[in-house]
């Protein structure tokens, strides 16, 4: 299983920082949403350009015009870009087209999304590499919260997934063995203290 790390910050400076202490322990760079919103699409140039070996995540959560923001987003640099699953198929279609130009893959969102496995189903027909199976920062925060219901919508679906929700080392090993391709975390490895051992914790976590 891959580890995606999610670099929720809102400064290219920051987000090369953390990408450098975590690169030797992750596969795949995700810059989010908000870093995205605040610094703009050169912080995906950025990103790619400090680390062309691995593969750049950009967290558009386009909803619309789905073939040109995700142009735009694969013209910068990125290798994967996310439509979410609550777009129109003609949206989802559109950023697959422009995937399939730049040889570069669309990932589905589900979050916000109430039957996820069935919608995972869906997307994956309509050409999406694979669908993230996310429980957002806010959904997160509510209590009773747990990793329970994306881990069980994912081993339904019967597609490619990954997911993300507030993954740690204590919860990475039941990512995996519900058969996900990649495990994202963000929070997990940010806060910490030091950036580059949280990584290497998850990694050790799933060896
Ligand atoms: O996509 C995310 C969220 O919507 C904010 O942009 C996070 O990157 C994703 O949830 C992973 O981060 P953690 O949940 O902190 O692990």
């Amino acid at each position: 299983m891959k580890i995606q790390f999610a670099m929720d910050t809102l400064t290219t400076e920051q987000a090369l920082e953390w990408a450098s202490q975590a690169a030797p322990h992750v596969d795949i760079l995700e810059l989010g949403t908000p870093l995205i919103k605040s610094a703009g699409l050169s912080a995906v140039t950025a990103v790619k350009k400090a680390h062309p070996d691995k593969t750049v995540f950009a967290d558009m959560k386009t909803m619309d015009a789905g073939e040109l923001e995700a142009d735009i987003a694969f013209k910068a640099g990125a290798d994967l870009v996310t439509i979410l699953g609550t777009a129109d198929d003609s949206t989802i279609v559109g950023a697959v087209q422009a995937a399939r130009a730049h040889s570069k893959g669309i990932v589905v969102d589900l979050i916000g999304v109430r039957d996820k496995a069935a919608r995972a189903r869906e997307v994956v027909k309509l050409g999406a590499e694979f669908v993230e199976m996310h429980a957002g920062l806010d959904e997160q925060a509510q209590e009773g919260y747990s990793l329970d219901g994306l881990l069980e919508a994912g081993r339904t679906a019967q597609v490619p997934f990954s997911v993300a929700g507030g993954v740690k080392d204590s919860s990475i090993g039941a990512v995996k063995d519900a058969g996900a391709q990649i495990a994202v975390a963000g929070g997990f490895i940010y806060s910490a203290n030091d950036v580059g051992s949280a990584a290497k914790k998850l990694r050790e976590a799933i060896a």
